[in-house]
């Protein structure tokens, strides 16, 4: 028989690397594997000998000590708020939240706070290796354009609250949100997301306007609830109910819905979160911080929900590691169960990709490295002591993995960041502006 032989196809971007893991299927680790890229999407994930004989690529990098993985998905920020790290801390929410994060948005926060809070948390998300993130806030088209600039993926949530802000008056949110939504249409890397703060703070007919307009649009919902035991509480005294059985007779749950936090929930209650097919956003530093409580991740999953991982705001947080936040995800998870298999390296790194992307609705987008999605992913550098020896990439991923490692970084095939540098942000512009928020804050140069 004749050896055909075909002459190499042209693709963009040929990465090889000393491990990939894909993320699907689950727990699976590549050696010597190679991602081929083709207008932003992945063409084919293949033993770099084949890759190299098979693809002739414009551009190609070799990175034998790092490894390949889907970019990280952060399923709940306030990105604006980076502007106000570090500003209250040590603190109940309640007295937090009213004592100091509303009072220091309404004297400074407008279009020009959430455009330099947004870009601050683009460049230390990009830095610790997210490719997209999952926001609410106020300004969310000051949001949007800095999502945009910087080269991001992000759903952008149309904030709905009944307080007046800067940003609207308590019946303006809804329109003002649909009027972003359709100012967005056909933007391939922002989608919009309703965004109702809380049960505490969105009265009764406002939900059932987002839940319609929801439904009939097709636009998700991302919602904190059940965040602290006060929450429950005062639901209780406002309906006679649990927030959560509030929101389930208003005909509020559904697939569409993300529940942020969820650090308060019945035996009862988690199995409907999967019943209804609800989303969770667990955020534990944050809930850690603020002393909320612990979402009962391990139980959620093994009643079939799906569960991903936010940081929330900078604010309570107080940093945007993901890297960091799956670690404690994964380590709470045994903590609070007692029971070591619970949240295992896989699971947790699943949570912070994949399940962040279904939850938005973007799995067949982005979340894991199969030929057809997106390229979003990331090079996480190997090398370092703290990641030597490498038995086991996974684990090291999970467990042992600084976000300073993360090398590069591509969005829908465009690199972000590259050699350790940022590519679509300027941070000595970002330092800048942040120390001019710290002067208007407090006065102090
Ligand atoms: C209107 S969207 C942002 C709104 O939410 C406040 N916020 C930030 N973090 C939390 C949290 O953990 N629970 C409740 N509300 C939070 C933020 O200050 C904004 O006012
Ligand atoms: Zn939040």
């Amino acid at each position: 028989m004749p050896v055909t032989s075909f002459p190499p196809v042209a693709i963009d971007l040929l990465v090889s690397a000393g491990s990939i893991v894909p993320i699907e299927p689950a727990g699976v680790v590549l050696e010597q594997h190679a991602l081929a890229i083709d207008k932003g999407r992945i063409l084919a994930v293949l033993p770099t000998r084949e890759a190299r004989a098979r693809y002739q690529p414009r551009e190609s990098l070799d990175l034998p000590g790092h490894a390949l993985m889907p970019g990280l998905v952060n399923l709940h920020a306030h990105s604006a708020m980076s502007v106000l790290r570090g500003i209250a801390d040590d603190l109940p929410l309640m007295e937090w939240l009213q004592g100091h994060m509303w009072p220091a948005e309404a004297a400074h926060m407008g279009p020009a706070f959430c455009r330099d809070g947004v870009n601050l948390a683009m460049a230390e998300m990009i830095r610790s290796g997210q490719t997209c993130v999952n926001d609410m806030y106020f300004f969310p088209d000051a949001t949007a354009q800095a999502v945009r600039q910087a080269g991001m993926r992000a759903a952008v949530g149309l904030i709905v609250i009944d307080f007046p802000s800067a940003w609207a008056q308590p019946g303006e949110y809804i329109h003002k949100g649909l009027a972003l939504h359709d100012a967005l249409r056909g933007e391939p890397l922002i989608k919009t997301i309703f965004a109702p703060h809380a049960p505490y703070t969105v009265s009764d007919p406002l939900l059932r306007q987002v839940r319609q307009y929801a439904t009939e649009l097709g636009i998700g919902i991302h919602m904190h609830i059940h965040e602290t035991a006060d929450e429950v509480a005062q639901g209780i005294a406002r309906n006679g109910k649990r927030p959560w059985q509030h929101l389930r007779d208003l005909e509020f749950l559904g697939p569409d819905l993300i529940a942020v936090h969820m650090t308060q929930l019945t035996d009862e209650e988690i199995e409907e979160v999967a019943h209804y097919g609800v989303h969770v956003a667990h955020c534990p530093e944050s809930n850690l911080k603020l002393a909320n409580g612990f979402c009962p991740v391990h139980r959620l999953q093994m009643a079939g929900a799906n569960v991903g991982i936010g940081t929330d705001g900078a604010a309570s947080n107080n940093d945007l590691d993901l890297f960091g936040e799956l670690r404690i995800a994964s380590l709470m998870a045994k903590g609070v169960t007692l029971d070591a298999r619970a949240v295992p390296a896989a699971k947790a790194l699943e949570m912070a990709t994949l399940a962040g992307a279904r939850a938005l609705g973007w799995d067949d987008q982005i979340g894991s490295l199969l030929p057809g999605k997106a390229a979003d992913f990331i090079a996480v550098d190997l090398s370092a002591v703290n990641t030597q020896p490498v038995y086991n990439v996974i684990s090291h991923l999970a467990y042992a993995v600084n976000s300073r490692q993360v090398d590069y970084v591509w969005v829908a095939g465009r690199p972000l960041l590259a050699e350790g540098r940022l590519l679509t942000l300027v941070e000595d512009e970002l330092r800048a502006k942040a120390a001019e928020w710290r002067h208007k804050i407090t006065g102090k140069h």
